[in-house]
């Protein structure tokens, strides 16, 4: 048997740009839906007594350009806040497609990060149209998506207003600080806001990313402009109720939601 490959974080940080992680995420969206691919429902397997999750996330692809077969093995322990590490930890593993023998595991907590932002990028292309001038994007939550988010949405779009609502305010204005500053060496213009309330920081907004923990929804949908599109981070204990939006069925948002398989067949 050969010996497993091991691709480390450091490796994968150095490999990883946005063009070829929107266009694989994208790519991947459409050999699901034309079954190029097969990706079944991940299980949960939750630690009695706990909020910690594993996740198993197995996928098969088979294309002219590529095939493989893997599992994406997730934990969620949210307390890992408080220990300063990531609550959310990934490592993927790739088998020989003709032996099932396991040929690598790389580690997989900043792709999964990369591509959840990806996946809202993506998203957001094909719903709405943010290229035209002076758009603005609102950012609700502070943490680790929100950050990605927010670089991810930048590289593609190119928001002039960055708004930013967390319930712990001084880590908006943390994250608004860093962003701007980045956003300054580059050389471009965008405005990165921390607001304290949540409604001021989405009645502008024309595309609202929630990237929170919440269980109970920290937007009305009478704050949100019509033709908003809302791309919402999913998962809490849950989380079949918790877009973070609180609507009604008279109202219509883009809710990622409604994204079905036609919007990615080419
Ligand atoms: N990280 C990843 O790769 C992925 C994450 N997700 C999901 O995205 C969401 C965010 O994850 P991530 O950014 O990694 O987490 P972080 O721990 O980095 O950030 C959590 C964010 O949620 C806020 N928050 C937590 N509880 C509440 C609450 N009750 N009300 C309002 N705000 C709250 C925190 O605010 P405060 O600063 O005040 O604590 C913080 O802004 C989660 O639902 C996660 O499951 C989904 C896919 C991948
Ligand atoms: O990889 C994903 O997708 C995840 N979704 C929910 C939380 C764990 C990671």
């Amino acid at each position: 048997m050969a010996a497993i490959k091991q691709i480390t974080s450091e490796t994968i940080c150095k490999i990883l740009d946005w063009k070829s992680v929107i266009s694989a995420v994208e790519e991947a969206m459409v050999n699901v839906s034309e079954k190029r691919a097969v990706q079944n429902v991940r299980s949960v397997t939750q630690i009695p007594k706990t909020d910690n999750i594993l996740f198993a996330m197995p996928g098969y692809v088979n294309t002219d350009k590529s095939t493989a077969l893997g599992c994406k093995l997730v934990t969620l322990f949210p307390s890992n806040a408080q220990k300063n590490l990531p609550s959310i930890l990934a490592n993927i593993l790739l088998f020989n497609e003709n032996t099932g023998a396991l040929e690598v595991i790389m580690d997989g907590t900043e792709i999964t990060a990369w591509r959840t932002a990806a996946a809202s990028v993506v998203a957001t292309k094909y719903i709405r149209d943010v290229n035209s001038q002076n758009k603005t994007l609102a950012i609700i939550g502070a943490g680790t998506q929100a950050k990605i988010h927010a670089i991810a949405f930048q590289q593609q779009f190119k928001f002039v207003k960055v708004h930013v609502w967390n319930r712990t305010h001084e880590k908006a204005e943390m994250l608004c600080k860093e962003l701007q500053c980045q956003s300054t060496l580059h050389g471009t213009i965008e405005e990165y806001i921390p607001f304290q309330n949540v409604e001021e920081c989405v009645k502008e907004a024309d595309v609202i990313v929630t990237t929170t923990s919440a269980t109970t929804p920290l937007i009305h949908h009478k704050w949100v402009k019509p033709g908003v599109h809302i791309n919402g981070k999913l998962w809490t204990k849950s989380s079949k109720n918790n877009n973070r939006t609180n609507s009604d069925k008279n109202h219509k948002l883009d809710l990622i939601t409604k994204l079905g398989n036609s919007y990615f067949s080419k």
